[in-house]
């Protein structure tokens, strides 16, 4: 199976009531250890790459990772997800890279840290829209910015993120707002912030509703009803993942992620893309860490990255039973793209505004 159309995937989920985890990836280990847990429980894949990945790895790393695992896995529909772009330039790339899925993150400008206005945000995600149907290729756009709501600290921890304090209504989107910004672009998916942030320190308690609004979900679920809502910075953070990484020698503090149940909720209401770096990073520092305590002897790479990618395709495969994909990439029939932009074109996907 070629790579398909997120929107595919995300209808697909829709109407069959699960949420789909995109994992970030950044090498070889982690996309084997994502496309692994896809296979054992037969989940449909998103494999997503952000900036800091490209540059990690190189662009041409980052397509053939994805390429290969499209040949190693035939019978698995993947997307090929570009996170967090900061402008209609960097979605266009990724589209003539091959992407079949795009983010045009406007909520914030072009430098990845300010805060947009709502116009400039509806501009570049309408133009990447048009840009991108044509050729069959989905959009996530994001309303709002990640920030904790505990703090009003903005969430730039890896990179992306507003910096400074925020206060709650920019850390809050707003369904009326939500509305507007899916008439006005007829984006598929759309993000939003309800109080998550991206990185390990999330919360300073196990969250509750005043610090993680899943109530908002309902709400803007409830006027975009065929708007694939996502979570960005949704790890759990596990913490026995916590206690692995400070049992052999690491340092980190005390902190609380996204709840499993939280997520599951979320899931009934419209959100149907989870993204997931973080836990995929606590996991594979954990397993590194006690490889390497216990074997000092040892410096073969493989020997600790072994350990490192069955970590990650644990959590991996954790997450895809716990979002309710277990069997689901065997029901579906890939359509390619060209079909999908003509559907586009014909006004078939269009977004529903109640
Ligand atoms: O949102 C993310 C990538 O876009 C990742 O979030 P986490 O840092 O919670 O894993
Ligand atoms: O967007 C946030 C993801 O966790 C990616 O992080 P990164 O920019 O460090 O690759
Ligand atoms: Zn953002
Ligand atoms: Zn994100």
């Amino acid at each position: 199976m070629a790579l398909v159309s997120m929107r595919q995937l995300l209808d697909h989920a829709a109407e069959h009531g699960y949420g789909i985890p995109a994992f970030n990836v950044n090498n070889l280990e982690q996309v084997q250890a994502v496309m692994a847990a896809a296979d054992e429980v037969g989940a449909p894949v998103i494999l997503q790459a952000s900036a800091g990945a490209r540059k990690y790895a190189g662009e041409s790393f980052i397509k053939h990772l994805i390429q290969a695992a499209v040949e190693a896995y035939p019978h698995i529909p993947l997307v090929m997800h570009q996170d967090h772009g900061t402008s209609p330039k960097v979605c266009e790339g990724a589209i003539n890279l091959g992407f079949g899925s795009v983010m045009m993150d406007g909520s914030l400008m072009d430098d990845g840290k300010t805060p947009a206005s709502f116009e400039y945000n509806v501009d570049v995600t309408r133009r990447v829209v048009e840009m991108s149907h044509k050729v069959g290729v989905t959009v996530e756009g994001e309303l709002g910015c990640l920030g904790n709501l505990e703090t009003g600290d903005a969430g730039e921890e890896d990179g992306i993120g507003a910096v400074g304090k925020l206060d709650h209504s920019q850390m809050l989107t707003d369904p009326e707002e939500a509305a507007t910004f899916v008439k006005a672009t007829q984006l598929d998916a759309l993000a939003i912030a309800i109080g998550t942030s991206h990185g390990a320190y999330k919360f300073s308690r196990k969250p509750t509703g005043d610090i993680l609004a899943i109530s908002r979900v309902k709400e803007i679920h409830k006027r975009i009803p065929n708007t694939h809502l996502v979570m960005h910075g949704s790890s759990s953070v596990p913490q026995e993942l916590l206690a692995i990484i400070n049992q052999y020698g690491g340092k980190m503090k005390e902190t609380f992620g996204v709840p499993v149940e939280e997520i599951q909720e979320a899931i009934k209401h419209g959100v149907r893309k989870i993204n997931i770096d973080t836990d995929i990073r606590l996991a594979m520092t954990g397993a590194v860490r006690k490889f390497l305590f216990e074997n000092p002897d040892k410096f073969d790479a493989r020997e600790w990255l072994k350990p490192a990618r069955e970590a990650a395709k644990l959590v991996c495969k954790q997450r895809y039973m716990e979002f309710g994909c277990e069997g689901q990439a065997g029901k579906i029939q890939a359509r390619s793209l060209v079909d999908i932009a003509a559907a586009y074109a014909r006004g078939e996907l269009a977004q529903v505004v109640q």
